[in-house]
């Protein structure tokens, strides 16, 4: 970046009659005051130069060659400090066109961290987020939001962003005249939403490098974007200068709870929400089956066979056969699959952002209970999830389920080693238990039985055994095997597409041993 400019003059408009500085001139964007600047070098009455803080300078173009520089006054307890602005005649049209863009990057460097800001502020201390994250992952994890084409990816996931879209401007009553954070802004995309439908303010906070792209992207659509702040930080670390009244986030990952950002969604809740305020989404609900697919078990199976070789240059490889098979059945299987594959009617576990606790998402311990509709041989536990935006106008579901359009989520499938034979109608118990790790992720340890069976069997008695345990942080993609989706008319009704209201779900929930709400 150009740090140094030469214009032909300025004129100083506080002066009385405006003073012209013939030039030329230099000026220079530097930050040796700790916070961004644009400093000019003159001689004028013994005085070096003059300099404008970035963070409350703001510059228009009055002319192809004339732009005019203002920068805010203030007034504390011990001192008050008036406005001064300037005019800058530029030399030709490109000196002034990389002189705005010099100027525009340099601001975007006063919303960082550690930086005060006209309307929110970042603490640079070490935060919540910090203490249980490792700062490798956190390092990778924000080095790939800060990438614009990761943002596009999940712009591009057309059910994703058209529901949130849909979600939002159905329910302008929840925006319009209102206050908005946005948690986790990304481009800015659900602010520029909010904004859309009416909002009185949004707070976009982004903790990745994608802040300053989002303030571009804000800039450029000016009617909504003055109504939105970019703050670049922590939702876990910014300060905001109001309480919002309604919350929107993206925070889902892979299994809902991949990526631990709604531990930072919840901590936004406890933070910036007003008492009853609303948050969209408002309710996740993971949802789990067991299904049956050789295909994909012997897939797994085989790749492991490599490692069987006695002779590979010479060398004897089958000692780390073992662990080879066990490495690749501790991958959660991410891909799109037919729903035919389920092997049971789904349960699902409730997590409710409105009052979910931090600490209850450190570890997350669901029972399982299916009835087997078909005898068959069980290969593990197929998982998606849904979130609900409990507008007052309307309720919408996002939902990642098999069958239903794919997300850039897909659906995860753990694999069991072994697998687990069932006759129909026979009970599969077991445990799905989630421990959240400092790499933004969690432990799976996944248990499923087949209970005694038949007439004489012995009550709650188990025939059959399979355990296995996954790092969610290291899924095996399987996006590139051909999916072959039944015709509409084959379809299985399924369940989980008939989405009840938060009301009736909530009640058909408690009345539902098989379904923890948080
Ligand atoms: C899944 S993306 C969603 C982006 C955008 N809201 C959208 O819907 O397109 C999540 C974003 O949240 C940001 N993020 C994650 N944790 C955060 C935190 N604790 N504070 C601020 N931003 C965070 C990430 O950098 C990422 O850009």
């Amino acid at each position: 970046m150009n740090n140094n400019f030469t214009v032909a003059s300025v004129t100083l408009l506080a002066s009385n009659p405006p003073n012209l500085v013939s030039g030329p001139l230099l000026a220079g964007f530097g930050s040796g005051s700790g916070f961004p600047e644009l400093q000019f070098v003159v001689e004028l009455d013994g005085q070096q130069s003059f300099k404008f803080d970035l963070r409350t300078t703001q510059l228009f173009r009055l002319g192809a060659f004339q732009s005019l520089c203002v920068s805010e006054g203030s007034e504390t307890v011990k001192e008050r400090t008036y406005s001064k602005g300037i005019t800058i005649q530029f030399k030709d049209e490109e000196e002034s066109s990389a002189f705005h863009g010099a100027f525009e990057q340099w601001k975007s460097k006063a919303v960082t961290q550690g930086s005060s800001l006209p309307n929110g502020t970042v603490s640079s201390s070490k935060s919540k987020f910090d203490d249980k994250i490792e700062a490798s992952s956190a390092k990778m994890y924000f080095h790939y939001y800060g990438q614009l084409l990761h943002q596009q990816n999940m712009m591009q996931d057309y059910v994703r962003t058209g529901s949130y879209y849909a979600a939002v401007i159905e329910n302008k009553a929840d925006f319009a005249g209102r206050v908005v954070v946005d948690v986790g802004a990304g481009s800015g995309i659900l602010s520029l939403f909010a904004a859309q439908a009416g909002a009185k303010h949004v707070y976009a906070v982004e903790a990745s490098e994608m802040a300053d792209y989002a303030q571009k992207l804000i800039a450029g659509n000016p009617s909504l974007g003055q109504r939105i702040t970019v703050i670049k930080g922590k939702i876990e670390d910014v300060e905001l200068p109001e309480k919002a009244d309604i919350l929107i986030s993206e925070p889902m990952g892979t299994l809902l709870i991949n990526e631990r950002m709604l531990e930072s969604y919840v901590i936004a809740r406890d933070r910036f929400l007003v008492p009853n305020g609303k948050m969209f989404p408002t309710v996740g609900r993971i949802h789990m089956a067991p299904f049956s697919d050789e295909y994909l078990y012997v897939e797994i199976a085989n790749k492991s066979l490599f490692w069987q070789q006695q002779n590979y240059y010479g060398v004897d490889l089958t000692a780390l056969h073992g662990t080879a098979f066990q490495g690749y059945f501790s991958q959660p299987v991410v891909d799109a699959f037919d729903p035919r594959l389920l092997v049971a009617p789904s349960i699902s576990h409730i997590i409710n952002f409105t009052t979910v606790k931090e600490e209850d998402l450190y570890e997350i311990n669901i029972p399982l209970k299916f009835t087997a509709s078909v005898g068959t041989r069980i290969h593990g536990l197929a998982c998606w999830f849904d979130v609900l935006f409990n507008g007052s106008t309307v309720q919408r579901w996002l939902t990642t389920a098999p069958g239903a359009p794919t997300t850039h989520w897909y659906q995860l499938r753990c694999v069991l080693s072994q697998p687990i034979y069932v006759m129909q109608g026979q009970e599969i118990t077991g445990h799905l238990h989630m421990i959240a790790h400092s790499a933004q992720s969690y432990t799976i340890n996944l248990t499923m039985s087949a209970k005694m069976w038949g007439p004489g069997a012995k009550q709650g008695g188990i025939l059959q055994t399979s355990s296995c345990k996954l790092d969610l942080k290291e899924p095996y993609y399987r996006m590139s095997q051909p999916q072959a989706y039944p015709a509409a008319q084959d379809q299985q009704p399924d369940q989980d597409l008939k989405h009840p209201s938060l009301a009736d779900f909530v009640q058909q929930c408690s009345n539902d041993s098989d379904v923890q709400i948080l």
